[in-house]
């Protein structure tokens, strides 16, 4: 019988959503206008739309305003620049969100670093990527950051924990690390040249599992007890020709080892949209200067 928590990120993500829509009306009576966001969605990978979608509506339900930009796959990369240096310049933009990934013809590390730093609400910005390896306030990216919410929900003190990332991207896996490393754990990343991954995630206290690899982790590499958080988002085609998502770790077994672990779906992904709207609701208030106590949030 398994006895591990499931970590409910719908849940905490709503109510991050209603704490942020709040603050945001609050915003909105005292600036006389909403925090914006604008959001660049360019091609039509159907997974983006969904997510961009998604993000659209979760906006409008928390007080968000704000623009969603479709562009064409076809796009240069010169124009696509020119969007985001409008943005830039944009007074009622407050966040700018480029989605990814963008069409091959685009190289995503030119356009993230024309993102004006104080508007990068995905904390994808080189800028802000050293401000949180450095212990500086900044941007942090939304994934990582509503996996760190959902572990400190389960625990008072994360201090002296072993924690293993599994997965080095500059999307989650990089900031997740500097994230448990500021809450002094002893980080691991761990990646595809990993040797002994097994022995990686055996003596981990926290497995962060974001390697794109479905049910790569197994329920006996974990540690009885661990808190194991699934940033996986794998689509699968079933026998019977339907599709189903599953995390990177085998779930059915790792519940029965694990002292809590996040589904998929229903863990970490809704947490993604929930923190985008908190660095937007935070952008506003930092540029405006209007105050916000960023810890009730
Ligand atoms: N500019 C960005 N691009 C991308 C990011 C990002 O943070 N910024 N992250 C991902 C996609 N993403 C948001 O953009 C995202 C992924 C998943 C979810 C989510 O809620 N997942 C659900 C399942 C949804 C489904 O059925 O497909 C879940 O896990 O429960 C939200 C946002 C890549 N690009
Ligand atoms: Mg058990």
């Amino acid at each position: 019988m398994s006895d591990a928590k499931i970590i409910d990120g719908k849940a905490t993500a709503l109510s991050l959503r209603a704490r942020v829509a709040e603050q945001a009306q609050a915003f909105a009576d005292a600036a006389g206008r909403l925090p914006g966001l604008a959001v660049v969605l360019v091609g039509e990978d159907p997974a983006s739309a969904v997510y961009v979608r998604a993000k659209e509506r979760a906006s409008a339900e928390a007080h968000i305003g704000g623009t969603v930009h479709r562009l064409p796959a076809t796009t240069t990369q010169e124009e696509l620049l020119a969007l985001v240096r409008a943005l830039n310049a944009d007074t009622t933009v407050d966040g700018i969100l480029v989605q990814l990934p963008l069409p091959p013809q685009i190289d995503a590390h030119a356009i993230i670093a024309a993102i004006d730093p104080e508007k990068d609400v995905d904390g994808f910005h080189p800028i802000n990527a050293g401000r949180l390896a450095s212990g500086l306030p900044g941007f942090v990216p939304c994934t990582p950051l509503g996996c760190l919410m959902l572990l400190k929900d389960y625990h008072d003190h994360l201090a002296g924990l072993e924690a293993v990332v599994v997965g080095r991207s500059n999307i989650v896996g990089k900031p997740m690390a500097q994230l448990l490393l500021a809450e002094s754990c002893t980080v691991t990343i761990a990646h595809s040249r990993t040797r002994d991954l097994f022995g990686a995630v055996r003596r981990s206290d926290i497995v962060i599992a974001a390697v794109g690899v479905p049910e790569l982790i197994r329920g006996d590499w974990i540690k009885p007890g661990a808190t194991v958080i699934d940033v996986g988002i794998n689509r699968v085609t079933l026998p019977d020709g339907k599709t189903k998502l599953i995390g990177d770790v085998a779930y059915d077994e790792a519940i029965e080892v694990a002292g809590a672990i996040t589904p998929v779906p229903g863990g970490v992904g809704p947490m993604t949209i929930a923190v985008l709207l908190r660095n937007t609701l935070v952008a506003a208030h930092r540029k405006t200067g209007i105050a916000l106590d960023e810890r009730t949030l």
